[in-house]
């Protein structure tokens, strides 16, 4: 994995490459010409982004830009130092709670068999344990933004680890179905808060050139999760009590992120927000270990800044500000549009449908190892967040949403086609196929939906969660609630509903509204949805300050992008020089 690109392999050149090609790249005589013990340059004169405040109006949306000082800090460490890359994983391990509790209730379901208050799961039934956790993820994502202002990223995380643990002890023991469903819904307490706060927790931490990447990396462990839940789900369906073993394996990485925080700092940012500078001062020196002092106190500065942008008397004064900032500033107001807009798409799509209900619609059409093809499909949503980690800063996320959702469309719509020809019909716990054994048709199912699986991975699976990006630091917090709550709502929705629409509007009816609503998503990320890979926060602010602004976020992107191939270019020769000297 490449995560070195546009920075370099000694301080002198980093900060030069950090505005390459730049009008405003340092000149010689803006190098204050301190030397370091091996006799490279080092300071530059603060830029003005590093003394005032951040106002997307009054920056003019063009082209040039200055180094701030969170790019020169980040320049002085070639490649992530190995303190982000802890802290990265450990928080990503909500993301992979997120995957492996969604994930496990498919197989749990067509084992549960009549384990619970000794029946067997109606439709409804199932409908409502799956969906309980998608309910207690949609009331916490919508607090979890403000908690983690209040009491911090890392308690948060590690509040979630206490929720996670009472709501699987809870299930493990269920011999009551109504017990089940309340395990559910405290787990989902615990997978709404990591939802929101470990992407923002990596955003945090995050050197800027990478961001969208390590972003990534939690929808790695995400659909990881599910995958392994898959597995081991499958693994376990033939033993008995097989499914209590699948959720109680939960408790590990509940344990294991619990423990390592015990160890780790809070972001900077949150100790800043808190005024303890010291704090933030000594994790940014954890991360950047080669940048010099006055550079992380330029770095302490500017965060200092841009919370202090956000005025009020106390905390709540502080979230009520912040809430209105977000709806009367229309650059906010359209991030807001666009981050909640992508998350409706992602769930309205139908995609959890599979995630949840897979091993039941593979059963039903007659499929005897419905848990292996099951596996297949989280697998290819596993490998396909890998192709979106690489291509989502290189390719661009316009057009990999663009051509996922398009594809998506599609599958949706063969597979509608398909279940017509197949003659199935669900209908309550027990589903007809009106065909015996299993069809041509069966198979043209199974394919459509790895390749919906795969579209989906690559763009709209991705993408909304690097929600952060769009939100000024100090409608952030609030900005991403928003976003996550709307994802909940809507997974809530197709938990609760989906089984109910196979059966009042027949397989071939719920797929070609899935389809549908992709003609539908695909027009607002053509209209709406600006290109944002290599942009700047504060470029992000002025492209959406007037309009959506996608042809000229486009050139812009494209502009970025350049300039940080010609770096490259830059640091390669300067290498080859030194080599040869
Ligand atoms: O990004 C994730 C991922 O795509 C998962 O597979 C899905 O189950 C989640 O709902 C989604 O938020």
């Amino acid at each position: 994995m490449d995560f070195s690109w546009g920075r370099s392999t000694s301080p002198r050149q980093s900060v030069e490459l950090s505005s390459p090609e730049d009008n405003t790249v340092l000149q010689p005589e803006s190098l204050e010409g301190e030397k370091k013990e091996d006799g490279s340059h080092l300071t530059r004169t603060l830029t003005p982004s590093s003394e005032t405040k951040f106002k997307p109006e009054d920056h003019e949306f063009t082209d040039e830009r200055e180094d701030s000082s969170s790019e020169l800090v980040e320049g002085f460490d070639s490649g992530v130092s190995g303190f982000i890359i802890i802290l990265t994983f450990v928080s990503s391990i909500s993301g992979f709670m997120f995957g492996y509790d969604t994930g496990y209730i498919s197989s749990a379901l067509t084992s549960i068999k009549q384990d619970l208050s000794h029946k067997t799961l109606s439709y409804g039934d199932k409908e409502i344990l799956t969906s309980a956790t998608s309910l207690g993820a949609l009331i916490s994502s919508c607090f979890a933004g403000v908690a983690a202002d209040i009491f911090g990223r890392k308690p948060s995380i590690m509040g979630s680890n206490i929720l996670f643990l009472v709501g699987i002890i809870l299930q493990i023991c269920a011999d009551k179905y109504w017990q089940m469903a309340a395990g559910r819904l405290i787990m989902g307490f615990g997978v709404g808060i990591g939802s929101l706060v470990a992407p923002l927790f990596i955003g945090e931490i995050a050197p800027k050139t990478i961001r969208g990447r390590l972003t990534v990396i939690n929808s790695l462990w995400l659909t990881g999760g599910q995958l392994i839940a898959y597995a081991v789900g499958a693994g376990l369906t033939h033993v008995h009590n097989g499914w209590r073993i699948l959720i109680g394996l939960a408790l590990i990485p509940v344990a294991l992120q619990f423990s390592f925080f015990f160890f780790l700092p809070d972001t900077p940012r949150f100790y800043v927000m808190k005024g303890n500078t010291d704090a933030a001062r000594r994790v940014l020196r954890r991360s950047y270990r080669n940048a010099p002092d006055y550079l992380i106190d330029a770095k302490v500065k500017e965060l200092c800044d841009m919370n202090n942008a956000v005025e009020g008397k106390n905390v709540l004064d502080k979230v009520w500000k912040m809430t209105k900032e977000l709806h009367v500033n229309p650059a906010n107001f359209r991030a807001l549009i666009i981050a909640c807009g992508l998350q409706g798409i992602q769930q309205f799509t139908g995609w959890n449908s599979l995630m949840y209900f897979s091993g039941t619609i593979f059963e039903t059409v007659g499929i005897s190892n419905s848990a292996a093809v099951s596996i297949i499909v989280s697998g290819t949503n596993f490998v396909f967040t890998i192709i979106a980690f690489f291509a989502i800063d290189k390719i661009g996320r316009r057009p990999i949403l663009l051509v996922g959702i398009f594809g998506m469309m599609v599958a949706l719509i063969v597979c509608s086609i398909a279940f017509h020809f197949l003659g199935v019909k669900f209908n309550g716990a027990d589903a007809v196929v009106l065909h015996t054994g299993f069809t041509a048709w069966g198979i043209v199912i199974i394919v459509f939906i790895v390749v919906f699986a795969a579209f989906y991975a690559l763009g709209i699976g991705t993408v909304p969660w690097q929600q952060s990006e769009l939100f000024p630091q100090n409608v952030r917090g609030v900005g991403t609630s928003y976003a996550t709550a709307t994802n909940w709502a809507g997974s809530l929705v197709i938990a609760a509903t989906f089984l109910t629409m196979l059966q009042n509007i027949t397989p071939t009816g719920t797929f070609a509204l899935f389809a549908a609503l992709a003609a539908v998503s695909f027009i607002f990320v053509f209209f709406l949805y600006p290109e944002l890979s290599g942009l700047e926060l504060e470029e992000v602010q002025s492209v959406l300050k007037d309009g959506f602004n996608i042809k000229k976020s486009k050139a812009l992107a494209k502009k970025r992008k350049k300039q940080v191939a010609a770096a490259k270019k830059k640091v390669s020769s300067s290498e080859i020089i030194e080599e040869d000297d």
